[in-house]
């Protein structure tokens, strides 16, 4: 059987980093940026207020209370500003140009708040409740590198320094899609022998919780035709294609049925439990990278968190490698098949142990819905004594 981390590598080998594309900001939310966004002035532009009150000569006002004219009114967004002379007193609101002259600003609360005349009650040090020009950000000054994935705080840098569209590589658009002739839609009544497809919502989410754009397709039953005509419809708008179910051994199984002819995706057993039954390969004219997940709900998330999410990671430019794990102390006795890397469904605890979950199965959804953590139990070890410090992958 061919070892998890030779699965990972040949995946890894395989799956590009998506070309950089012009995106406007509506659009970058989350895609990895892929060149120096510079400031082109300084930021702030120029000095302005910090506080609504009164811009006017610290020397003025050493001595208080003293009242003196006002003798302007500005607010954000003024540009035509009267010099504060001597013995004056401006009226500025929060984010207005501190008017030439003035060289500190008094915050209302400090005065009687008057628009003819003002008194002012306390004094206040040169420089008061000014926002200087460049305090942010010099001109030319870089504010992100490339690589950087683009949270709502870097759109608002780029927005801040002027720029409406950024260079980045956008998220994976990844199509999923279940297959099984036992699929029902949620919301419908099941008919004898059917389920409900949970497979492609819980793959959809996680490609999204991933960093990528999920597109739940329409199932398909069983019959490869079927299954190859949904594909080439899919393509289309496919960075990547998940399928679910359809991959191992039985009579009807769609999806290894299309697949391998094409020669292009490879269907095998990895030393996993679960997960056993994987495919991969590419399709397409354009080498869409395809990942044929076994059908069993727990087996094709614990897959995806696997194989799929570093895959994702890397068409986004991203660092990628296998999954970041930590170290608890498992709470009872695990058993573990020989050869086989085991993921067992586990509850981290702040306390720094980890609790497996009842109902291990590879069809126990609840159980998996009901962890938070994946317990990872190395091929040669088939008995882990309670107490003992084992290695966890937080979900
Ligand atoms: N003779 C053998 N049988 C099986 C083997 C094997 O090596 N030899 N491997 C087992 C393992 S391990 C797994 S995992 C499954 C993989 O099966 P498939 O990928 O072919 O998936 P299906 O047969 O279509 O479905 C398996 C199971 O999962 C349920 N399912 C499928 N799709 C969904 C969905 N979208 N939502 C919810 N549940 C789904 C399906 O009803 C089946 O119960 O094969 C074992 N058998
Ligand atoms: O290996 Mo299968 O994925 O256990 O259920």
């Amino acid at each position: 059987m061919k070892s998890v981390d030779a699965h990972l590598a040949e995946i890894l080998a395989t799956v590009r980093p998506l070309a950089p594309l012009e995106l406007e900001l509506e659009r970058a939310l989350g895609a990895t940026l892929a060149e120096e966004v510079v400031a082109p002035v300084p930021l702030p532009p120029f000095d302005n207020s910090a506080m609504d009150g009164y811009a006017v000569r610290a020397a003025d006002i050493a001595e208080v209370p003293v009242t003196l004219p006002v003798i302007d009114d500005v607010a954000a967004g003024s540009d035509q500003l009267r010099a504060v002379g001597p013995g004056h007193a401006v009226r500025i609101m929060t984010g207005a140009p501190v008017p030439a002259g003035a060289d500190t600003v008094v915050p209302v609360e400090w005065t009687d708040g008057g628009t003819v005349t003002v008194t002012i009650g306390r004094t206040a040090p040169e420089g008061n409740a000014i926002r200087r020009a460049g305090e942010d950000v010099n001109a030319g000054e870089v504010v992100l590198e490339p690589g950087t994935v683009i949270g709502p705080a870097q759109l608002g840098i780029i927005a801040g320094v002027g720029r409406r569209r950024v260079l980045a590589r956008p998220l994976p658009r990844v199509v999923v899609l279940s297959t099984g002739a036992e699929l029902a839609e949620p919301g419908t009544q099941l008919q004898p022998g059917q389920i409900w497809d949970s497979n492609s919502f819980t793959l959809t989410a996680a490609v999204r919780a991933a960093g990528g754009e999920g597109f739940r397709a329409p199932t398909v039953g069983d019959d490869p035709g079927a299954f190859i005509d949904q594909l080439d419809a899919q393509l289309l708008r496919a960075d990547a294609v998940i399928t679910s179910g359809g991959v191992s051994m039985g009579a009807y199984e769609p999806v290894k049925e299309a697949l391998s002819p094409l020669g292009t995706v490879r269907f095998e057993k990895v030393a996993m439990q679960p997960g056993m039954p994987q495919g991969f390969g590419v399709v397409g004219e354009d080498q869409v990278p395809i990942f044929a997940l076994p059908g069993n709900p727990v087996s094709s998330f614990v897959s995806f968190m696997l194989f799929v999410r570093p895959a994702l990671r890397k068409m986004r430019g991203l660092e990628a490698g296998p999954p970041k794990t930590g170290t608890a102390y498992v709470v009872g006795a695990l058993r573990s098949p020989a050869g086989r890397r085991s993921f067992l469904r586990g509850v981290l605890d702040e306390d720094g142990t980890v609790t497996p979950v009842r109902g291990q199965g590879s069809h126990q959804l609840a159980a998996l819905a009901a962890a938070n953590a994946l317990i990872v139990v190395p091929e040669d070890v088939t008995e882990v004594p309670a107490g003992t410090a084992v290695e966890v992958i937080p979900l």
